[in-house]
């Protein structure tokens, strides 16, 4: 199918109550498991490009591969831009094809977040392409941090309703606790669903939840085993994830996960297997550890199946 459009999947997953997997991608081993998994259990999907995918393997050459390959699947496959750092690079995703763009000013103040998300999502809506931005700050390891700070970086439900308002966008990412990466603060890494619930009261559009990896268990024992030196790892747990979503969850972002199932992958036939230096062999195990995760996804955020039902109009 060609690709579809971000606010087509994600008005659709809100009304319905469930949440569509947002994955970055790097490599062709990577949108492979991806999309092989999505067509296995009918799951409509988001593929992601950050800033250091682009850096690693090229925006273009990356939209090209999600593009062509999706181009062979019955399932609707959104092209994302992920955390845009400004204008330019949201002009260059809308050159290069993709479907949805993420503009992530939120490291500005109000005004300038707005102003500056404006201008993208016009550019955007020119040629129909759906808009994410983001209001709040999502932490990096939070251990330092005191409750009160952390409180201060959170989405305020006010201002994310003015948000909206002033900027014209089709989605929002909201801070809520999560962070990125997989040390997400000792004990049980929190989500604040009664700030969720409020946001969600004043915002109907589809929200986003960007720092909800897991960090499975299953995971972990694969990394130790070849001798990966973690230290103290923790993730967004599976039932906050789960209630995060009929409160107005729609699109959830998991990158962590993909670089744990595909290092856990290369390190075991590495390690157990001195002799092995082709590349595909190296490599093929990641990939079916790949396609575990994704799988997962899939069945907790209740994607699974979706996709065998058409998309519909999206009201007004
Ligand atoms: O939010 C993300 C990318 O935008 C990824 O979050 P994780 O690091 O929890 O996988
Ligand atoms: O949002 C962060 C993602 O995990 C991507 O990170 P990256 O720029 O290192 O690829
Ligand atoms: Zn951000
Ligand atoms: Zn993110």
């Amino acid at each position: 199918m060609p690709l579809a459009l971000g606010k087509d999947v994600l008005d659709k997953a809100r009304r319905e109550g469930y949440a569509v997997p947002s994955f970055n991608t790097n490599n062709l081993e990577t949108t492979q498991a991806i999309l092989e998994t999505a067509e296995e259990v009918g799951a409509p999907v988001f593929l992601q490009i950050s800033d250091g995918a682009r850096k690693y393997a090229g925006l273009e050459n990356l939209a090209n591969l999600v593009r062509d390959m999706a181009s062979r699947v019955s399932v609707p496959v959104v092209l994302h831009l992920d955390h845009g750092a400004d204008y330019t690079m949201v002009l260059q995703a809308l050159r290069a094809g993709f479907t949805s763009v993420m503009i992530d000013a939120s490291h500005h103040p109000f005004e300038e977040n707005v102003a500056e998300t404006r201008r993208c999502v016009e550019a955007a809506h020119a040629v129909g392409v759906s808009v994410e931005a983001e209001l709040g700050r999502l932490q990096g390891i939070e251990d330092n941090i005191a409750v009160d700070e952390r409180e201060a970086f959170l989405t305020d439900p006010e201002e994310a309703q003015r948000f909206v308002a002033e900027t014209g966008i089709d989605y929002l990412a909201v801070a809520i606790g999560t962070s990125h990466g997989a040390y997400k603060g000792k004990g049980r890494p929190y989500i604040d669903h009664a700030r969720l619930q409020q946001i969600a009261r004043r915002v109907s559009l589809p929200l986003v939840l960007h720092g909800s990896s897991g960090v499975p268990q299953w995971l972990k024992d694969k990394m130790r085993a070849t001798g990966a030196d973690l230290g103290d790892p923790t993730g967004i747990h599976d039932e906050d994830v789960r209630k995060a979503i009929p409160q107005g969850i729609a699109k959830i972002n998991i990158d962590t996960d993909l670089r744990l199932a595909l290092s856990a992958g290369i390190r075991e036939v590495v390690v157990n297997n001195p002799k092995e230096f082709d590349p595909r062999k190296i490599l093929s195990k990641g990939r079916d550890y790949l396609k575990q995760v994704v799988r997962e996804k899939f069945v907790l955020m209740g994607t699974a199946g979706r996709a065998r039902t058409s998309l519909g109009p999206t009201p007004a």
